[in-house]
């Protein structure tokens, strides 16, 4: 139920390399998605930072700070699209590290609760930064992180933190599987192109956005999986029926 903070980076910068893969879905074991940080490593090794005076002090907490945010934003960078399936409760760690995701799925059952409020702290890891850009209501996030309230599943799909809800974890993980396949089956150029310029968008004016897509389609373009993916849309036929190169 706890986060794994360390492990996230190395697995993530591993996926963005490996070929072999297209698509992640993150999920959590057991009836709860994530109980965010450990309360007790927090208290022993996150809030002790070591320090001859408050400058080396207050150096050192913001490597950590920068390590913990760096857990979340391994997600994003990954050129691979992330989906990401939530069961249970998905609490103050667990919000930053959905909002990284490109892709968000729950169970009836998940509820969402920023919490750092109420153990005393401003969200430090992505959450403020992320969230207003998943959810359309500013007033919403605004609410969410002044007052730690939980947010069940069927707001959250209404409010689009999640796309889709689903009965229960079984069904959640057959949906999410499913959606990757799909994703997976598509030109490899086409997807990791696509989640670049959509996160690259998200963070720039459509000018400058459109300025970055025509310097990256200026090379993509060229990739034989137009031409593929055009044929076998002339005959009526998947994309998922075509064998791309790998990226
Ligand atoms: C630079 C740092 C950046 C990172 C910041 C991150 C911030 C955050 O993540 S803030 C949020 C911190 N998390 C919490 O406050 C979660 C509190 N826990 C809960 O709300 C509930 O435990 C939960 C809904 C997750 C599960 O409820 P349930 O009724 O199923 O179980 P419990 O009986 O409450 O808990 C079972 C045992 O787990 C221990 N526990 C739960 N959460 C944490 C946690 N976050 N850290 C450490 N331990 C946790 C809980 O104390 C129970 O232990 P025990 O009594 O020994 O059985």
């Amino acid at each position: 139920q706890t986060l794994l903070e360390h492990k996230m980076v190395e697995c993530f910068t591993q996926i963005a390399e490996d070929p072999d893969c297209r698509v992640v879905v993150v999920s959590g074991a057991g009836d709860v998605f994530t109980a965010g940080i450990d309360l007790m490593d927090m208290a022993s090794e996150v809030l002790q930072p070591e320090g001859d005076d408050m400058a080396r002090t207050s150096w050192n907490m913001r490597r950590i700070i920068a390590k913990y945010q760096e857990t979340f934003s391994v997600i994003e960078r990954c050129p691979k699209p992330v989906v990401v399936a939530v069961q249970g409760a998905c609490v103050g760690g667990g919000v930053d590290l959905i909002t990284a995701c490109d892709i968000r799925l729950c169970t009836q059952d998940a509820w969402f609760q920023v919490k750092e409020v109420d153990i005393g702290l401003a969200a430090d890891v992505g959450t403020l930064q992320r969230l207003p850009k998943v959810i359309g209501s500013r007033s919403l996030v605004n609410e969410l992180a002044l007052t730690a309230r939980k947010m069940y599943a069927d707001e959250a799909k209404e409010s689009g933190l999640v796309s889709r809800v689903f009965p229960d974890k079984e069904a959640m993980l057959a949906g999410a599987l499913e959606m990757a396949g799909e994703i997976a089956g598509r030109s490899p150029v086409a997807v990791q192109g696509t989640k670049v310029n959509l996160i690259y968008s998200r963070d720039h004016s459509v000018a400058e956005g459109l300025n970055y897509m025509a310097t990256w389609n200026m090379s993509m373009l060229q990739t034989e999986d137009v031409m593929k993916s055009a044929a076998a849309s002339m005959e009526k036929k998947s994309p998922k029926t075509i064998t791309f190169s790998k990226l």
